[in-house]
């Protein structure tokens, strides 16, 4: 790989879990593993500025704003803070500060791990508040900023102005709403932050109300008169009636880090999550004079807490049978205390894992909260060895089903390849049942356990001969008549599942949500799938050799055609549903939307187009067909002069779907 290439390769990395983060709420990889991809991009591009682009994410703030939300465009843009990893970095920052002025002082505050938000104020009253998006328009969620008791609906004085701040979920709160959420058996929020941000985002106002979200504030964007200094500041917006981010004056850059060290170690006593420090220049002059870079404000620096490692013993070694039969080793540990939860398992991937770092039954070792939810170990302390440790061999025979485990050439996992295995089938189920599989409402991992053991089902498709034996259920422990009355409910709905939902729920190796979507996009019916050649697989978008391979590997076997067939007999759908857009009169055509329109609202004609089968997008780019405009369209109506694009009035829109 050419420099070029790796730099772009690390662009479409960054561009994905930008795209989990920001605009679903959902990332796969944590902060940390985040902020490295970022600074090795960063890095190169400062040694190789010839392949410096202005939209890689480097030079951008954010997501996008989502075009389920209006859209508030902000006045100056909301910038993001320069990173700093280590003590080094700060005082490099010191130094480039210390190059230009002599004489300052440092406010220090906590980094809230939530989300950016933007609250206006008209003569004391609260006007409007956006998200970031990408720092110059945000999502308008003014509806939902109301919900949250910290937020002042009225100022103590007739102020206008406008604050920024962050929106948060205290950690208890954030327990508890996922305690509830387990027992309804919904999706789990991976950490507060992600259920701060979900729950601001959410188009109902009503369910925003329900979650408990708080905010703080830091910052004054804008303001009738003015401050010295940024405390002064915070200060006058707490007289104001904002709960405002504490802070602390430091003397020099080394109170600074002594701070950050102090609070590396007592982050976990606070009540909310903060994942590092931000250190500002408290002169509101002096800030002036250091200025801005495209990104970042150069008089401000967020130093970021290293993920929390823990020393604690591997007690034992478990084994986790998967759905697909891979075994998975599990370390069970002497109980710690972990990025603000108690920890007594990890994962340990796989026999090579074990093997490479040379991990002993009884040694001590360091743990890490990797990935979102799951803890790993990262290595033993080989100090601490006593030679009384033992060592661990995968297991020839499954722990469940106690046939033999094989190991596939080419493949990290051992699996029990017994399909009728009863972890697999447990799992199994469960994942056919699961949210975005069938999407059974009250049938999680305990439930089908028990299932299973009392002899009701041996595959999914036993779940749809479930209400024959409605009165036994409701004599299983724990299940009244009403529980198992929802649950056979749920149960019947999910048979109208689409195709997509159908495929996913198979399990077919390496077949995800996305692939069954697109899977699901090209064949409109499970029968077309079945029977499909590897060379038209390979043309579906993302599927590659791998998958297409899995998928004939999958249907070849004769139980999995039998479990089909039992499923068609019971009446499951096999089809897409594609979305019924009427006439379809705009197929395929994208549009944006811009300035008023005379007797449309946007969301009204952005409704309108897609009923009809077009796409609206947020920009105009060579890709759009038509500009719908209206009084005042702005910007984005000029680039459609310079691009050529067909500009169109709502009149001429209205008369091109008939109405
Ligand atoms: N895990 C992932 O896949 C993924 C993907 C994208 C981004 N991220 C994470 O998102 C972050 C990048 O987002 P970012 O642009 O918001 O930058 P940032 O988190 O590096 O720092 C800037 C933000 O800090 C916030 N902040 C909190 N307290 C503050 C205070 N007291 N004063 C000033 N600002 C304060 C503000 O919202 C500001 O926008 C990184 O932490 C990154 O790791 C993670
Ligand atoms: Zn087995």
């Amino acid at each position: 790989m050419n420099i070029r290439e790796k730099i772009e390769k690390l662009r479409q990395e960054i561009e994905y879990h930008n795209k989990l983060y920001y605009e679903q709420d959902a990332p796969e990889i944590q902060d940390y593993e985040y902020d490295l991809l970022m600074n090795e991009l960063m890095d190169l591009e400062n040694k190789y500025p010839e392949h410096m682009t202005s939209d890689s994410p480097s030079q951008r703030v954010g997501g996008k704003a989502l075009d389920s939300f209006s859209k508030v465009s902000f006045r100056r843009p909301k910038l993001s803070l320069a990173n700093g990893f280590s003590p080094e970095d700060l005082r490099s920052f010191d130094n480039r500060i210390r190059k230009v002025i002599q004489d300052y002082e440092y406010v220090v505050e906590y980094k809230f791990d939530g989300l950016t938000v933007v609250l206006n104020y008209e003569d004391g009253l609260f006007v409007q508040g956006a998200t970031r998006g990408n720092g110059v328009t945000g999502e308008d969620v003014t509806q939902n900023l109301k919900t949250i008791r910290s937020v002042p609906l009225k100022l103590k004085g007739e102020d206008n102005l406008e604050v920024r701040g962050e929106v948060i979920m205290n950690r208890k709160d954030f327990q508890k709403l996922n305690e509830r959420r387990e027992k309804a058996q919904q999706a789990l929020f991976a950490n507060p932050r992600n259920a701060a941000a979900g729950s601001l985002r959410q188009l109902d106002p009503k369910i925003a109300a329900r979650r408990p979200l708080d905010m703080y504030v830091f910052n004054v964007e804008e303001i009738e008169g003015s401050f010295e200094t940024h405390h002064q500041s915070l200060d006058y917006l707490s007289s104001r009636g904002f709960k405002v981010s504490p802070y602390f004056i430091c003397k020099n850059i080394e109170e600074v880090i002594g701070f950050c060290n102090e609070m590396n170690e007592k982050r976990y006593e606070l009540p909310f999550d903060i994942d590092g420090i931000v250190i500002k220049i408290d002169h509101l002059k002096t800030r002036e004079i250091l200025g801005t870079t495209a990104r970042n404000p150069r008089w401000a620096i967020a130093y970021k807490f290293p993920p929390e490692v823990k020393e604690t013993k591997l007690l034992d070694i478990t084994i986790q049978v998967g759905r697909t039969g891979s075994l998975t080793p599990v370390a069970e540990l002497e109980e710690v205390q972990l990025a603000g939860t108690k920890v007594s398992r990890a994962t340990l991937h796989n026999e090579d894992f074990i093997k490479d770092k040379d991990i002993k039954i009884g040694d001590m070792v360091l743990v890490r909260k990797a990935g979102e939810i799951i803890p790993e170990v990262l290595q033993v302390n080989f100090d601490k060895r006593t030679g009384q440790e033992m060592p661990f061999h995968m297991p020839e025979t499954c722990p469940t089903c106690k046939e033999p485990t094989f190991r596939i050439e080419g493949e990290a996992a051992r699996k029990c390849v017994n399909l009728s295995c009863p972890a697999q089938v447990i799992r199994r189920i469960a994942h056919f049942a699961s949210k975005n599989a069938m999407n059974i409402e009250g049938l999680g991992g305990s439930l089908v356990a028990k299932l299973w053991e009392e002899g009701f089902v041996k595959d999914p498709s036993d779940l749809y001969l479930l209400y024959e034996r409605r009165e036994e259920l409701t004599k299983l422990e724990k299940l009244g008549e009403k529980s198992v009355d929802n649950l056979l409910q749920s149960i019947e709905v999910s048979k109208k599942s689409s195709l997509h939902q159908l495929i996913f729920a198979l399990g077919i190796p390496y077949v995800g949500e996305k692939g069954a979507k697109n899977l699901a996009e090209k064949f409109d019916v499970l029968d077309d799938l079945i029977s499909a050649p590897k060379e038209e697989l390979l043309s579906v978008q993302d599927i590659g050799e791998k998958m297409a391979d899995e998928i004939i590997d999958f249907f070849k076997l004769e139980s999995n055609l039998e479990f089909v067939e039992k499923l068609k007999s019971l009446d499951i759908n096999m089809k897409e549903q594609k979305k019924d857009t009427g006439q379809d009169l705009l197929k395929g055509a994208k549009f944006v939307v811009t300035g008023t329109l005379p007797s449309l609202k946007r969301d009204q004609a952005k409704e309108l187009i897609e009923e009809n089968g077009g796409k609206v997008a947020g920009s105009v780019s060579k890709k759009t067909n038509y500009v719908l405009a209206g009084e005042n369209p702005g910007s984005k109506y000029e680039k459609a002069v310079e691009l050529g694009i067909e500009i169109i009035t709502e009149e001429q829109f209205l008369s091109m779907i008939g109405k």
